[in-house]
């Protein structure tokens, strides 16, 4: 399905951020490594947060829901013997489950994304569960990739933290259960550190006990821990929230963006005081985000690494301050969905925009006269940069179609629908 953006210069209305991917998926992971039965209230409805649900229970966690929550029985650290596991487009559930796969005797992850999934690397989380006496067959890296598991050792592990914080996640998420204690040394820089204070908090909340140092980059983990069976509630999910946020920014706007949390350890809430410095009017109190858009904004320079899924939004708003603006230390959204520096770019490109790309850093040229539009986009099987360009299109001067838009079902399934609801001239048409 393709969707429609016709250019629309006001929105108005209020919405509830939808629950946040991220905490979702963290919370159905320890909920199935524990024992006792847990309750997950406010949970994320996704492509990416149901894979976690559907691999979870190919593992042996009894899963019951209903509206407002998901009650699961857990199999701890005895998950039951699968031939194999379909993650969709996940990286992050890829990235758990690998290591929890390592508990497994023989467990194939499926490739059914090859355009995007597909091209992600993994090498640097074989390589740690490898010296861990783990056996892993992989593509290159890449997927398909097989696990045979059964019986992985603690001890000294290393893992790079080059390319994408979910490798050391996830061997956070598998020490705790093992029979030695761990010690896990980050090598090379650690890139998106502050999801890894998310992976902390989700551990701690399930009874977990993790020495980390205050830079993230060495841990000790006690082995033979049991993760307790708890009561959790899912807070409101920045970086989707972004997106409508840089909308209400680009448009003459009176936006309320509900259940926004101020203490989040979500590092792309920072995406409130970046448009802040852009000097778009807005308040954030009592976890509501109010935006009074005038249309106009201010150049920014800004370190996207401390939010790293909210980057492609703020750069859609870039596209119409005023001013030359800079992401920079943003290399590794070049390994995400697709390359989100490279192939974003050059869709921002062809819908009028003024960009240019460096290995690590994105600059925009801003154009507050507005950017042409009238052309087709190809979504890269990204959710965000789907959602990035519908913020283009709403202040092009002509419409954008954007090719294959129900991919954006990978984390916010109800995106164009809120945007509808603030008075967005947004359609699907079929492909
Ligand atoms: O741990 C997680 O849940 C995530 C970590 C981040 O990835 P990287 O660590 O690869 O930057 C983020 O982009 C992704 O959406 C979710
Ligand atoms: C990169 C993302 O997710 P993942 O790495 O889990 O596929 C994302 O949600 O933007």
């Amino acid at each position: 399905m393709d969707v429609f953006v016709t250019p629309t210069p006001k929105l108005a209305g209020e919405i509830q951020a939808l629950s946040s991917k991220n905490y979702t998926t963290r919370y159905l992971l320890v909920a199935a490594l524990a024992e006792g039965t847990s309750t997950i209230y406010y949970p994320a409805h996704s492509e990416d947060s149901d894979a976690m649900r559907r691999c979870i229970r190919d593992l042996g966690a009894i899963v019951e829901e209903d509206d407002e929550k998901i009650v699961i029985t857990g199999f701890g650290r005895h998950p039951k013997p699968v031939d194999r596991l379909d993650v969709g487009n996940a990286g992050a559930v890829l990235r758990f489950l690998m290591a929890i796969a390592a508990l497994c005797p023989d467990v194939t992850f499926i490739n059914r994304y090859p355009d995007s999934l597909g091209k992600r690397p993994h090498d640097d989380l074989i390589d740690s569960l490898t010296s861990m006496g783990v056996t892993i067959e992989h593509n290159d890296g890449k997927l398909p990739i097989t696990i045979r598991g059964g019986a992985p050792r603690g001890g000294k592990i290393q893992v790079s933290g080059n390319i994408s914080s979910q490798f050391l996640s996830a061997l956070l998420f598998l020490t705790p259960l093992l029979e030695e204690d761990s010690e896990i040394e980050v090598l090379h820089d650690l890139k998106s550190k502050v999801v890894v204070g998310q992976t902390l908090e989700v551990l701690e909340q399930a009874g977990i006990v993790i020495h980390a140092d205050e830079d993230y980059m060495r841990f000790r983990v006690p082995g033979r821990q049991r993760y307790e069976a708890k009561t959790y509630s899912v807070q409101g999910d920045y970086p989707g929230s972004a997106a409508i946020l840089a909308a209400a920014a680009v448009t003459q706007s009176d936006v309320i963006v509900h259940r926004l949390e101020e203490k989040s350890k979500q590092g792309e809430r920072a995406v409130v005081d970046v448009l802040k410095m852009m000097e778009v009017p807005l308040t954030h109190e009592n976890g509501d985000v109010h935006v009074r858009g005038n249309g106009r904004l201010k150049a920014v320079e800004f370190d996207g690494d401390h939010a790293t899924d909210a980057v492609l939004a703020m750069v859609a708003a870039a596209v119409f301050a005023e001013g030359t603006s800079r992401f920079y230390n943003v290399e590794n959204l070049r390994y995400k969905e697709c390359d989100r520096i490279t192939d974003y770019l050059n869709e921002l490109r062809r819908a009028g925009a003024d960009v240019e790309e460096r290995q690590a850093e994105i600059i925009v040229h801003g154009r507050p006269e507005g950017v042409e539009g009238g052309v087709e986009i190809n979504a890269h099987y990204d959710h965000r940069v789907i959602m990035a360009l519908t913020v283009v299109g709403l202040r092009a001067k002509q419409p954008l179609r954007i090719r294959d838009a129900h991919h954006v079902a990978k984390s916010y399934p109800i995106y164009f629908d809120h945007l509808k609801a603030l008075g967005a001239n947004v359609e699907w048409i079929e492909g």
